[in-house]
């Protein structure tokens, strides 16, 4: 029986990997971290789970319940991931992603613990890209261009360096736009799902929208979990892989085919509050290196992901 670590336990990504893992229950244990007490919906029927509720800035308490838990693995899936709170609050965003990494990989340096971590980063390191590179593969530059993604390419570095330096067992991710039933709002596809269904049902005049030239790499949260599950079990310390589905959606694509899932026309209008000082104009990866080592394929196709969030908001709003 392996013993997994889960930071981040209340947050949406986390929710997808307990389905996963209830499937597999009689080989893991878990161990859920987090700050909140949103904890009900982690319950999972044939799961053995544990609850902490720990501010990963609290380092003695971390400590404590590392050197009292001993995880074989660490999904470390806290962070605030909002690029556009980190332009807003920096400092914030510095924090509660590279610090917080930090207090974690320090914790398991001192104490010794034999554990894998699953470090997650995110696509944003890319930042604006050359667009010839595209499909971008893990070589490509990291250029970021926000307060979040210097974050995220720190916590990189940091595991490079403890995988270096200390022999931590490591592995990397930069995980592209993840979407799904359940996201929060402020990200991008949940927004435009959650309004197309309030329009629909006569509750708002039109919708608000920001940039819609923008072109993202959208993959299905089921499908992230599926490909962490494989890292953590198969992958190899020290190497960084991307998350992505290999497609780019410019955003008013996605707004239309949501629009034609929904079977209506929608009154849209851009909100300047919703311009970021900065933006990347395209990222789209490349997952090859994932697919050809791990035999990790996406399931989920874009029309499938987008028909089950607006389903999801249709229950929501009912
Ligand atoms: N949120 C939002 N974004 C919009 C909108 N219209 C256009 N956008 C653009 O849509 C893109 C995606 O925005 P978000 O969904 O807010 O996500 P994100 O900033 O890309 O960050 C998410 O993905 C990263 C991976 O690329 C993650 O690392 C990060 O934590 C987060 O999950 C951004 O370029 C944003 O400017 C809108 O109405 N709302």
């Amino acid at each position: 029986m392996k013993r997994i670590l889960i930071t981040g336990f209340s947050g949406f990504v986390s929710e997808y990997l307990l389905d996963l893992l209830n499937d597999i229950a009689d080989q893991y244990e878990v161990i859920g971290l987090s700050r909140s007490y949103n904890f009900e919906s982690k319950i999972r029927k044939n799961l053995h789970v544990k609850l902490v509720k720990l501010d990963l800035n609290d380092k003695e308490h971390l400590r404590e319940v590392l050197y009292l838990t001993r995880p074989d693995y660490i999904f470390h899936l806290a962070s605030d991931s909002s690029v556009s709170y980190s332009w807003q609050k920096p400092i914030e965003s510095f924090q509660n992603n590279t610090n917080i990494f930090l207090n974690l990989i320090e914790s398991v340096r001192a104490l010794n613990t034999e554990c894998k971590i699953l470090s997650i980063g995110s696509s944003e390191q890319y930042g604006i890209v050359d667009p010839e590179s595209i499909p971008l593969t893990e070589e490509a530059t990291l250029n970021p261009i926000s307060p979040y993604a210097v974050a995220r390419v720190s916590q990189e570095l940091l595991s490079k360096v403890y995988n270096r330096g200390y022999g931590l067992d490591i592995i990397m991710t930069r995980s592209f736009n993840h979407i799904g039933p359940g996201q929060k709002e402020n990200f991008v596809v949940s927004s435009f799902a959650k309004q197309i269904v309030a329009y629909k049902a006569g509750l708002i005049p039109n919708i608000k929208v920001g940039n819609l030239d923008i072109v993202r790499d959208f993959l299905d949260v089921r499908d992230v979990v599926k490909a962490y599950m494989l890292l953590m079990q198969n992958g190899i310390g020290g190497q960084v892989y991307n998350i992505c589905s290999g497609n780019g959606y410019s955003l008013k694509q996605i707004l239309h085919m949501m629009m034609s899932i929904a079977g209506i026309e929608v009154e849209y209008s851009i909100d300047k509050e919703l311009i970021r000082p900065s933006d990347n104009p395209i990222i789209i990866g490349s997952n090859k290196k994932i697919k050809d080592e791990l035999g990790w394929y996406p399931s989920y196709s874009i029309d499938a992901s987008l028909r089950d969030i607006l389903t999801y908001w249709e229950q929501r709003l009912k």
